[in-house]
């Protein structure tokens, strides 16, 4: 085959997806969340499409990564790292904090660097995949399973967004309690067949968290769930309710902050601890792993530096006899078969993946992916096997271009003050 696989053009398109108002330890998601879809054109004309965060500090980076990458072959894999260093971070863009509106542990410029990388990861994959007339996940090493199952991401959440605030309604309804809790499980196993369950916590004090979590267990008798207050309790709140629950959890995610604090919750509770906070980087693994304050990794490609460092998470994950599976944030079509391309080529794979997609009504996709017993079906047509939508990309491009930049930089806690104008992030630990 003598294809010219030079990519010649890279498209860069933010958009503002719609978000039901998902309520979380910082404050509330936004009517609209900001995300980047990002396209390059080899010089045969085959274009493989990508998706990440689209907030301005990304975009920062997405565009000089896109001036580079003209030129170079959608196989050179390996070299985008290289690229990636190249790219300068704006120092005021990296706080030593967790991201204001992300909770995937502390911002650094190596993980914004990642961040966008994996975007042109996925889409160089993608390209080559339909160059090639093959899957991802073929170009990954091919799948060790046919589907890749998801759990139900529930949230607590209002009926809709303040009064006043333009958004798009969503017929979820409210959950603000157990009732509202299970209900919304109950909807999820309807429309799309899960069988696992995660709750979104550091919410509510953590006793009314607890109860949810026993009346899911109670409506969903041995079903697999997991509690993730996003490192809001204490050390010695996170033993409490590992204590509490420790009966029906599958695992506890991300009760406290940092490694030093999930050790010692990790020495005194028999209950696995899972995280997306802690352990962001291959260069916090060493401590997680020496000090055993994990027990599963949740890998998320859009931060680790794309689907092939999420396979080498994986393999070290196995090395080191730690769990792994996928955690997720407000995301499209695009990634979700990512997502699911990557997840079906790792063997040790045991825990169901997180997805935000059920919550996103948009999507840029020509026909959406599905998801039946819980479960979506690897994709075996060339590359990612999706396809933009040309209109609705276009619209939901258009939405981000009339904002008047409130909306491009996704803040839980300023959309928090629209309906509470006191709000401030909460200071950790919060119970
Ligand atoms: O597992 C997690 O920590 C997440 O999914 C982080 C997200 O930001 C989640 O808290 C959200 O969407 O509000
Ligand atoms: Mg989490």
């Amino acid at each position: 085959m003598h294809s010219d696989l030079t990519i010649t053009d890279v498209r860069l398109t933010p958009v503002l997806v719609a978000d039901p108002p998902l309520l979380n330890t910082q404050g509330v998601h936004q009517p609209y969340t900001p995300r980047l879809i990002v396209e390059l054109v080899t010089a045969d004309g085959v274009t493989g499409v990508g998706e990440t965060y689209g907030d301005t500090k990304y975009l920062e980076l997405a565009r000089p990564f896109a001036e580079r990458l003209k030129g170079r072959r959608v196989g050179d894999l390996n070299g985008l790292f290289s690229l990636a260093d190249e790219v300068a971070v704006d120092a005021s863009r990296v706080r030593d904090a967790v991201d204001v509106g992300g909770l995937r542990g502390v911002q650094s410029a190596d993980k914004l660097r990642l961040s966008v990388l994996s975007a042109f990861e996925v889409a160089c994959l993608d390209a080559l995949g339909k160059a090639l007339g093959l899957p991802v996940h073929v170009l990954l090493g091919g799948r060790v399973r046919d589907t890749v199952e998801y759990s139900a991401y529930l949230f607590y959440k209002w009926a809709g967004h303040p009064e006043g605030v333009a958004a798009e309604p969503d017929d979820w309804g409210a959950a603000l309690d157990p009732a509202g809790v299970v209900e919304q499980a109950r909807k999820f196993t309807e429309r799309y067949g899960f069988t696992s369950f995660k709750l979104k916590g550091g919410v509510f004090p953590p006793d009314e968290e607890i109860a949810a979590v026993r009346a899911l267990a109670q409506a969903f008798p041995g079903h697999p769930l997991r509690l993730d207050p996003n490192g809001a309790w204490s050390v010695e709140t996170s033993v409490k309710v590992a204590e509490e629950l420790g009966d029906v959890l599958e695992y506890l995610e991300d009760p406290a902050l940092g490694t030093a604090a999930m050790a010692e919750v990790a020495a005194r509770t028999r209950v696995p601890l899972a995280t997306n906070m802690c352990v962001t980087t291959f260069a916090e693994i060493k401590e997680a792993f020496t000090r055993d304050a994990v027990q599963v990794v949740l890998s998320d490609h859009h931060y680790w530096g794309g689907l092939r460092n999420t396979q080498h998470l994986a393999a070290v994950c196995r090395t080191f006899g730690v769990g792994v599976s996928m955690h997720s944030n407000t995301h499209l079509g695009v990634s979700l078969a990512a997502m699911t391309h990557v997840a079906s080529t790792v063997p040790n794979l045991h825990h169901a993946c997180d997805s935000h997609y059920p919550w996103q009504a948009e999507d840029v996709l020509t026909e959406r992916l599905t998801f039946q017993g819980g479960t979506v079906a690897v994709p075996d047509a060339p590359g990612l096997g999706v396809h933009l939508d040309r209109d609705r990309l276009a619209a939901l491009h258009r939405r981000w271009l009339d904002d008047d930049g409130s909306l491009r930089d996704r803040d839980d806690a300023a959309a928090m003050r629209v309906a509470d104008p006191g709000w401030q992030t909460p200071p950790t630990p919060r119970w």
